[in-house]
Order: structure tokens, then C-alpha cells, then sequence
């Protein structure tokens, strides 16, 4: 199968070495000239993937209607913040009969949108029922090294998420399905902000406890929000919720992590995401997810004190203490109003 990838970060590229191994010819689109050359004859993407050799089946081009027209699937790999503009200069290469996939994590800043949502609003309507959410806890750097990986695909009609299912599936990426795209979208967005919370815990010095707590009152605020916008709660104990949360909460590799880790450490946040260099979805998704709980009045105290750290100026231990001052609560009661 041809196939066009959208975004030769190190999520799509990693992705692009999954979809190589299992025969298919994967043509990836970059905005950079000597990426898409270096990714073609050399086999390298270093930027993004040091150490990794490329199948020779994955080509790079600059030319977003080369990469589109003629692929029976079209797979969408960037940052959340770029993928309207994206859609949109998409559509026009777009055919009926393409399976589309996205793989991003996050949600629109300015309309609190999720990816499929976006999508929806710039391709056109004949599409919409050919659209597939890949989510799960998968970082880059270890599916490039075919260390073993289960994810999940989600779409309106079953059917057309199983057919993204036999598309990826391969010895050591195993995929499964599910028909809740809004859980699996919010899931995998969502996670980010705990993780960029738990590498905070990391770099004050906090232990093993704290980072636990973080997971655990993450997920319940999690799926609180998340069953308010319409998510299945049993997706939230899935790789999409519980699974991805676990990966970027403990991972060295998770950008979120590292940078909350910087953050805790001291460091501004602007010196954080200069430093990192690659997407880290979680800081923009904190701000989308405060004003979404703040006007649906769900309660997300640790997104809140989040929130305030990044925004605010407010010193961690301050959020640290104010999270652990709130007022006496029954455990049952809180986790059975999800
Ligand atoms: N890296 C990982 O292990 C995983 C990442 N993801 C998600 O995949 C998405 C992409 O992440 P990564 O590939 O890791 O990011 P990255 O930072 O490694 O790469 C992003 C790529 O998008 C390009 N890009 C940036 N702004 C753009 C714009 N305005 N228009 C077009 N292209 C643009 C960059 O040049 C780069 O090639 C994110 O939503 C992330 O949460 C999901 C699972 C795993
Ligand atoms: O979503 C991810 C793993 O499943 C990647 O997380 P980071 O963006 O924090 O690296």
C-alpha cells in the first residue's frame, strides 16, 4: 500500500518504520528541504530519531500534494497547534477513497477542540466516516527499535478503524480497537499534563508516593472531564487512559516528563521549551483543559495548580501544599461521581 505521513517528527517517524516493515511504501512530508534529502538517500532522520536506520521503502518530500494524491492512506503526525492549518492545505489532495489517521495529542487551544473534531471541520463531509484515532502508550525511540508496543485505534464505524488495525499491526506493534474516539482522543491528551506534573513531583525531589498520587488523582480528573465530554469511563482503564498515563508519567523518553522534571528543577518556562526542542503538548493542553473544566465546572485540581505554576507564576511547593490542604474527602464517593 502508498501511503503519505504528514509530519517527520519523532512520533510520525517512528510510525513511518512500523507501517516500512509491514511492505508498505510510506512517502513522509517535512517543511524542510534538507530533512526530506537526508531522510531519502541517507536513511536517517537524526534530528529527530539519532541511531535509527530507515527502511529504504520511506521517502521524503516537500511537496504536501506528492506526499497525498494517489496514497490509499493519508496519516497525520504533528502538533496539535498545526493541525488545522494542515487539514486545511491538505484537503484538496484528499480522495474519497483515502483512509485517514491522525496520531496527535491534544487539544485546539483557542475553540478546545479535539483533533477529530478539527479535522472534520476542514476536509470534506465524504471523509468524515474515513477517519481513525491511533492513541497509546508508544514513545518514538522504543517502536523504532521494535521494541514490543500495543496501541489503539478508534473511529465512528468499527469497520474502519479494523481496517487501520490490519494496516499497523505487525509482531512487535500490537493494535487494538475501540469505538470511543472521544475517550482515546482526551486520553492521550489529557496524560500530558499529569506527566509534565509527575516530572515536576521528580524535580522538587519528591519521591515514588507523590509521583503515585499524581497517576492515580490524575486519572480520576481524567475521566471526570472525560465523561463529561462524552467518553466511555471504561476507556480510561485502558492503554489509551491508564496505559499512556503510566508510559509518560515514568518514561525518561516522554518530552512532558523532562520538561516538568527542568520546571521542578528551577528552570523557566521558556528556558524549558528552548531547551527541549521537540513538541511538548502538555503545556498548551494544561491551558486548554483549566479553561475547559473551569466553564463545564468539573473539578481538575491538579490541572488547576498546573495551571497556576505555568501560567501564573505560582512557586510548586505552594501548588504542592495547596493540592495537599484541600478539604477531607471520602474516596468512594469521589471516584463513583465519575
Ligand atoms: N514522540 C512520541 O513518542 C509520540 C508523540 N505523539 C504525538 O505525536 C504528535 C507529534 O509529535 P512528535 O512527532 O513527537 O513531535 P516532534 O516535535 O518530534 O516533531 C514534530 C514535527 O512536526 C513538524 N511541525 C512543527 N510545526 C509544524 C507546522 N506548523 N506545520 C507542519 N509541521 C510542523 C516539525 O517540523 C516536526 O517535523 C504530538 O501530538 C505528540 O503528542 C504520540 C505518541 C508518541
Ligand atoms: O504520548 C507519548 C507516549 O505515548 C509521548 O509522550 P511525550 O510527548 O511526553 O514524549
Amino acid at each position: 500500500m502508498q501511503i503519505g505521513l504528514i509530519g517527520a517528527g519523532s512520533w510520525g517517524t517512528a510510525l513511518a518504520t512500523v507501517l516500512a516493515n509491514n511492505g508498505h511504501e510510506v512517502t513522509i512530508w517535512t517543511r524542510r528541504q534538507q530533512q526530506a534529502e537526508e531522510i531519502t538517500s541517507q536513511h536517517t532522520n537524526r534530528r529527530y530519531l539519532p541511531g535509527i536506520e530507515l527502511p529504504s521503502t520511506i521517502t521524503a518530500t516537500t511537496n504536501l500534494q506528492q506526499a497525498i494524491e494517489g496514497k490509499a492512506m493519508i496519516l497525520f503526525v504533528i502538533p496539535s497547534h498545526s493541525i488545522r492549518e494542515t487539514a486545511r492545505q491538505a484537503t484538496p489532495f484528499l480522495s474519497e477513497r483515502m483512509l485517514l489517521v491522525h496520531a496527535v495529542k491534544g487539544i485546539e487551544l483557542e475553540t478546545h477542540k479535539r483533533m477529530s473534531e478539527i479535522i472534520k471541520e476542514e476536509i470534506p463531509s465524504a471523509l468524515h466516516n474515513r477517519l481513525v484515532v491511533l492513541s497509546g502508550p508508544s514513545h518514538a525511540e522504543e517502536v523504532s527499535r521494535q521494541s514490543p508496543t500495543t496501541v489503539v485505534v478508534a473511529a465512528d464505524q468499527i469497520e474502519t478503524a479494523e481496517e487501520a488495525q490490519d494496516i499497523f499491526m505487525s509482531p512487535y506493534f500490537r493494535v487494538y480497537t475501540n469505538p470511543d474516539v472521544v475517550g482515546l482522543e482526551l486520553g492521550g491528551a489529557l496524560k500530558n499534563i499529569i506527566a509534565l506534573g509527575a516530572g515536576l513531583s521528580d524535580g522538587l525531589g519528591f519521591g515514588d508516593n507523590a509521583k503515585a498520587a499524581l497517576m492515580t488523582r490524575g486519572l480520576a480528573e481524567i475521566s471526570r472531564l472525560g465523561v463529561r465530554l462524552g467518553a466511555d469511563p471504561l476507556t480510561f482503564s485502558g492503554l489509551a487512559g491508564v496505559g499512556d498515563l503510566i508510559v509518560t508519567c515514568t518514561s525518561q523518553h516522554s518530552r512532558n516528563w523532562r520538561a516538568g522534571n527542568l520546571l521542578g528543577k528551577g528552570n523557566s518556562l521558556q528556558q524549558v521549551l528552548d531547551e527541549m526542542g521537540m513538541v511538548v503538548e502538555g503545556v498548551k493542553t494544561t491551558q486548554a483543559a483549566y479553561e475547559l473544566a473551569t466553564s463545564l465546572g468539573v473539578e481538575m485540581p491538579i490541572t488547576r495548580e498546573l495551571y497556576n505554576v505555568l501560567f501564573a507564576d505560582k512557586c510548586p511547593r505552594n501548588a504542592v501544599e495547596d493540592l495537599m490542604g484541600r478539604l477531607k474527602k471520602h474516596e468512594m464517593e469521589d471516584l463513583a461521581q465519575n
